[in-house]
This record gives structure tokens, C-alpha cells and sequence, in this order.
């Protein structure tokens, strides 16, 4: 993409996508398209009606006959002029429509510029251009409801409730920064630092929330691992439903990593089943063995099974000493329904039987807890990890600042950089690269 100046020239794009049946639409935005739209269609849309035409090609001859809407900018998606052209959703002939765009003078759109283009004319601040994408890519019914909140500019209200409580703090210091004799006297008068305070807990408000809409998001990681045989295939069927990891009685069954995503209360759990890990001569296993490794090197939480019959042994230490040891675990006795509960060994978290059933929805209450989502929400906002780490960074600044209280240029320059970072999350203060990589992560025609 060519940076990120605001385009003045025609982008075209499909923006369904082609497949059998149903109708498409191919997306026009630029400068000033009623000439484009008399030169497709031969008629002259009204405004903001849906106008059965022909679209036409060089020869006038028809490409397609559908539905013209043309939207005069600015109120338009993008803020400029948009035309629709919803024709018959067929592959060959939504391409034709395409080209005869781009025979009009349209080029093909990169991916995300239409949004690109309705953030840089206003229409929407930068979380809520990023909600789109993450509305579309939503990958269960909650996480799409809160793309809808910060699409709707749920979260963009409350980054502008703190960002203008710390204007009003900023230009109190900044006031006062030509009378250096009063300074010590000015913060304490002026309640700054309870001010301060007053931000600093609602930002840890805000943070709170956006990391919840961010495990939406992303989802978490959730590694099955553990000892052959001890039954991670089929817990992986139990949470999963389906018979979807071969499950044997021959220790060293599964080889491959096998990927499951599920859902617990909206948050998209991407499960990972793994080759039972030891020490072993068979050449493919080991390789099995690498990789369980590997999945948990990336892992959020790694669901450690023991064969309860057995319990906890050196081999399972051994497991858990080489985990990293930043990474939440959950210790879970397996195969319950074999031993008699009295007698088992005390190093677990849980107790489950993958085969009857017991502990399964404790086992999915507390991932969600250890991952830290808090049942029973009803207002989560959509959020990225970009948007965590910018909140972050602001209250670091913060926290700078009130170090910095004896110096009031020193507490005015944490504060203007506290005000800087927050402003990357809306746009407000966010250099034209990261503009440039963020919206070039959309697909084409959004
Ligand atoms: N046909 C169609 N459906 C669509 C879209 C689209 O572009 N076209 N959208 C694309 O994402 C979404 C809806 N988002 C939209 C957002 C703003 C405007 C728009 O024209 N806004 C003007 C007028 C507002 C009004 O009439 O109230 C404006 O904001 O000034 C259109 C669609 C989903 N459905
Ligand atoms: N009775 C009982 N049997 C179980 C339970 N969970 C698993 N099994 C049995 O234990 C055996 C091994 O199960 P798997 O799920 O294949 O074990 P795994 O950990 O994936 O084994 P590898 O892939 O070899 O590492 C199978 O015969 C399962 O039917 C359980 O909760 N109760
Ligand atoms: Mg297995």
C-alpha cells in the first residue's frame, strides 16, 4: 500500500465474496463517481436508491443487469463518493463487473482501504476501523457482539473520557510551567496529584476491560500434554464432541499435533492435543515428541494429565520442571472412574474422567480462570493486544510522572507522553506506518 495519504483517486473492489448463488457487490469509492456511474450504467442514480440499471460494457453492451446505489460523499462509508454495484453473485461475472471498474478509471483496492480511507476522512476513529475487521473475523457469537460495541465506539468513549480528563491535567501543569517559583505549591493546590489518582484507576479500569475484549479475540492457547496413554485424546473428543484425535490403548498413539478450536462462554479456546512425552527410540515419535514441545513453547495454559491409576511420578516432575515457568498449568488426574478417589495421590488440580465425563465443566470454568475472564459479562468491548500495550504504556508514563513531582517540567513532559500513547489506540497519535501495517492486515474490499 502507498502509505497512507488520503487516496483522491478511484478504488474498486468485490466486497462479497463470489460464490454460488445469491448476489454481489462490487465497491466503488473515490473522488467524484456520477460520471463513472452515468458511463456504467447509462442512468443517473438518485442518491441513496437502490436503481435497477444495465451495467454496461465499453460497447454498451450489457455485463450484468442489478442494483446501482450511489452514495454521495460525504455521507458515504468512506467520507467519499461510494457506488455499489450489485450484480448476479457469480465468480466469472463479478469479475467482469470488476474490470469494467477498473476500464472506468477505478484501480483495485488494497486490502482495508476502504476503512483506511473512512478513518483518514473522519468517519470512524482507528479501534473502531480495527472492530470491523475483528466483527468479520470474529470467530464465536460473543466476540462479534463486542466487535459490534467497538465498532459502535464503546471503547473509543472511554479512551476519550481519560484522554480529556488528562488534557484538563496537562494544561493545568502546562499553566503553570512559566512560574517556576510556585511549582511545589501549584501541585498540591491544584489536587494534581489526586487528579492523578482519579486517572490512574480508571485507566486500570479501562485496561481490566480491554483485556477481556482481547482473550475474546484472540482466544487462548490451551495445550494438552502429558505421558502417552494418559488419555489427551480423548479429552481432546470430550471438550471437542467429536471423535475427532484417534484414541488407542497403545501408548504413543498420536504423533501429529491435532488443532481443535471450541468455545467456552464466548472465548475461543484453540486446543492442541500432543504426542505423549518421553524418551523414546522411534524415530517418528520422537519427532511427535519435538513438536509437543514446541506447541507448548507457544502455549497460553498447558492442561497436564496424569492416569490417576499411576498418579503423580518423577516423569511428570520431569515434565513440569522443563515447562516454562511463566506458564499457567492445571495438574488434572485423569480416569477417575478407574480408582477409588480415597486412595489417590494430593498433586492435583482436578480430578476427570475423560470417558464418563466427571470434572469436564470444572475443568472449563477454571481454564477460564486461569486465563482471567470473569464469567457473567454482558459489556465487553472488542480489543487487540496493540490496544493493551499502548494502555500499558500510558500507565507507565503515569507512574513516571508522579516519581518526577518535584519537577514540574519533568511531570508535564510524563504527561504529554502518557497523552501521546493513549492517542495511538484511536489514531489521534499514531505514526503513518503503523497505520500503513495495521490496515494492511484487512481483507480486500473492507
Ligand atoms: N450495502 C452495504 N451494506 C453494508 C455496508 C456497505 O458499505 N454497503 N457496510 C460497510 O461496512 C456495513 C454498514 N456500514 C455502513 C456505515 C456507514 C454507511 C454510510 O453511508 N454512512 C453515511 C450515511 C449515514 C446515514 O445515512 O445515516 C454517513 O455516515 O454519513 C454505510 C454503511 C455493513 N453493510
Ligand atoms: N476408563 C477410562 N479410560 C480412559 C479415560 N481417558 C482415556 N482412557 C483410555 O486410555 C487410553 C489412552 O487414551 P488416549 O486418549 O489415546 O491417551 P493419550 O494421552 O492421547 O495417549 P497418546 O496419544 O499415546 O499419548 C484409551 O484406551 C482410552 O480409552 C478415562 O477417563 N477413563
Ligand atoms: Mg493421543
Amino acid at each position: 500500500m502507498d502509505g497512507v495519504a488520503p487516496g483522491n483517486d478511484t478504488i474498486a473492489a468485490i466486497a462479497t465474496a463470489p460464490g454460488r448463488g445469491g448476489i454481489g457487490v462490487v465497491r466503488v469509492s473515490g473522488p467524484s463517481l456520477l460520471p463513472f456511474a452515468r458511463a456504467l450504467s447509462g442512468r443517473e442514480p438518485r442518491p441513496r436508491h437502490a436503481t435497477l440499471v444495465r451495467f454496461l460494457d465499453r460497447a454498451g453492451a450489457p455485463v450484468d443487469e442489478g442494483l446501482l446505489i450511489h452514495f454521495p460523499a460525504p455521507a458515504s462509508f468512506t467520507g467519499e463518493d461510494v457506488l455499489e454495484l450489485q450484480g448476479h453473485g457469480g465468480p466469472v461475472v463479478m469479475r467482469l463487473l470488476l474490470e469494467r471498474c477498473f476500464e472506468l478509471g477505478a484501480r483495485p483496492a488494497a486490502p482495508g482501504e476502504f476503512s483506511q480511507r473512512a478513518f483518514l476522512n473522519g468517519r470512524m476513529d482507528l479501534a473502531q476501523a480495527e472492530a470491523v475487521a475483528d466483527l468479520i473475523d470474529a470467530s464465536t457469537a460473543e466476540a462479534a457482539r463486542s466487535a459490534v460495541r467497538s465498532l459502535g465506539g464503546e471503547f473509543s468513549q472511554r479512551i476519550e473520557g481519560l484522554r480529556d480528563e488528562l488534557i484538563d491535567l496537562r494544561m493545568l501543569v502546562e499553566a503553570t510551567l512559566d512560574f517556576p517559583e510556585e511549582e511545589n505549591d501549584f501541585l498540591q493546590q491544584a489536587r494534581a496529584f489526586e487528579r492523578l489518582d482519579a486517572i490512574e484507576s480508571r485507566l486500570d479500569g479501562v485496561l481490566r476491560a480491554a483485556g477481556q475484549g482481547a482473550l475474546l479475540r484472540e482466544g487462548i492457547r490451551v495445550v494438552l500434554a502429558g505421558l502417552p496413554n494418559v488419555g489427551k485424546s480423548s479429552l481432546l473428543n470430550r471438550l471437542s464432541g467429536e471423535e475427532r484425535a484417534i484414541v488407542t490403548d497403545i501408548a504413543g498413539t498420536t504423533r501429529d499435533v491435532l488443532r481443535e478450536t471450541i468455545q467456552i462462554e464466548g472465548v475461543p479456546l484453540h486446543l492442541v492435543d500432543t504426542a505423549g512425552l518421553r524418551a523414546t527410540e522411534n524415530p517418528v515419535e520422537r519427532i511427535g515428541v519435538e513438536r509437543s514441545w514446541a506447541e507448548i513453547a507457544k502455549a497460553d495454559v498447558v492442561v497436564h494429565l496424569v492416569d490417576a491409576r499411576a498418579g503423580w511420578s518423577p516423569a511428570d516432575d520431569e515434565i513440569d520442571a522443563r515447562l516454562p515457568s511463566d506458564l499457567p498449568r492445571l495438574r488434572v488426574f485423569n480416569k477417575v472412574d478407574l480408582v477409588d478417589e480415597a486412595a489417590l495421590d494430593r498433586r492435583h488440580d482436578l480430578l476427570m474422567s475423560a470417558v464418563r465425563g466427571d470434572g469436564i465443566d470444572e475443568l472449563r470454568r477454571k481454564l477460564l480462570k486461569i486465563v482471567g475472564w470473569f464469567p457473567g459479562q454482558e459489556d465487553v468491548f472488542i480489543a487487540r493486544e496493540r490496544h493493551l500495550l499502548a494502555l500499558r504504556e500510558t500507565a507507565g508514563y503515569l507512574a513516571t510522572a508522579r516519581d518526577h513531582a518535584h519537577s514540574l517540567d519533568l511531570f508535564a513532559e510524563e504527561l504529554r507522553l502518557a497523552h501521546d500513547a493513549l492517542g495511538k489506540i484511536t489514531g489521534a497519535f499514531t505514526p503513518d506506518d503503523l497505520l500503513g501495517v495495521i490496515f494492511s492486515r484487512f481483507c480486500i474490499g473492507k
